[in-house]
């Protein structure tokens, strides 16, 4: 199991001191959408120039127009570039295709997917390298989580590995560990806290004792 911090409400000059707080602790790093939307892909360059031996995830949540996309933020120096399952299957495909090309890898994003165990098996054929289960702002405000949407997906996804993002915070942790998804996403449970190092090394700690 791999830690990924999400930075999302920062600007590139915090985002780099955020990380050198806690990067012993995570595996991966999220530009997050808003801080792509804020500062553009150069973010994800300047993030790859000052850490290049961390793993970048560039948010994108690319819906259409992924080959263009994939191939700017490879380009930037992502890692790991996300993609809506919402999106058409010619989309995922033409991600995955720009991806290899790069030696890059996909990470779909299930945010907003109605029937998740179809989807999930239809996005899980198309050769991506993660599905994640996502709980977005506007549903944790009403209380919502991803937790059994996990389970959903590690029972029926036979490639690619599992992930789960959206309000998961120190409390909730164990409950996700037990589910054992190949990447844990946190992002306010970790840069909303007064102490991130600890927090960051708190969830490392439990993550890796699984
Ligand atoms: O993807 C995210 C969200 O849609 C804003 O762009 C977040 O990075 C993701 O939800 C993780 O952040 P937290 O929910 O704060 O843990």
């Amino acid at each position: 199991m791999q830690l990924q911090l999400a930075l999302d409400l920062v600007d590139i000059p915090q985002a780099k001191q955020v990380i050198q707080e806690v990067e012993p602790y995570i595996d991966i790093v999220e530009i997050g959408t808003p801080v792509v939307i804020n500062e553009g892909l150069k973010a994800v360059k300047e993030i790859k120039a000052a850490f290049p031996h961390l793993t970048v995830l560039a948010d994108l949540k690319i819906m259409d127009a992924a080959g263009y996309e994939v191939m700017k933020a490879s380009e930037a120096g992502a890692d790991i570039v996300t993609v809506l399952g919402a999106s058409e299957d010619l989309t995922i495909q033409g991600a995955v295709e720009e991806a290899r090309k790069h030696n890059k890898q996909i990470l779909v994003d299930m945010i907003g997917v109605k029937h998740l165990e179809e989807r999930a098996q239809q996005v899980d054929a198309l050769g991506v390298d993660y599905i994640c289960v996502h709980t977005g702002y506007d549903l944790q405000a009403v209380g919502k989580n991803s937790f059994e949407d996990l389970q959903t997906i590690k029972r029926v996804v036979k490639h690619a590995k599992t992930a789960i993002a959206g309000g998961i915070k120190l409390s909730t942790l164990p409950e996700v560990i037990a589910a054992r998804p190949d990447l844990i996403i946190v992002g306010g449970g970790i840069t909303g806290q007064n102490d991130i190092k600890a927090a960051a090394a708190e969830m490392h700690g439990l993550i890796k004792r699984g």
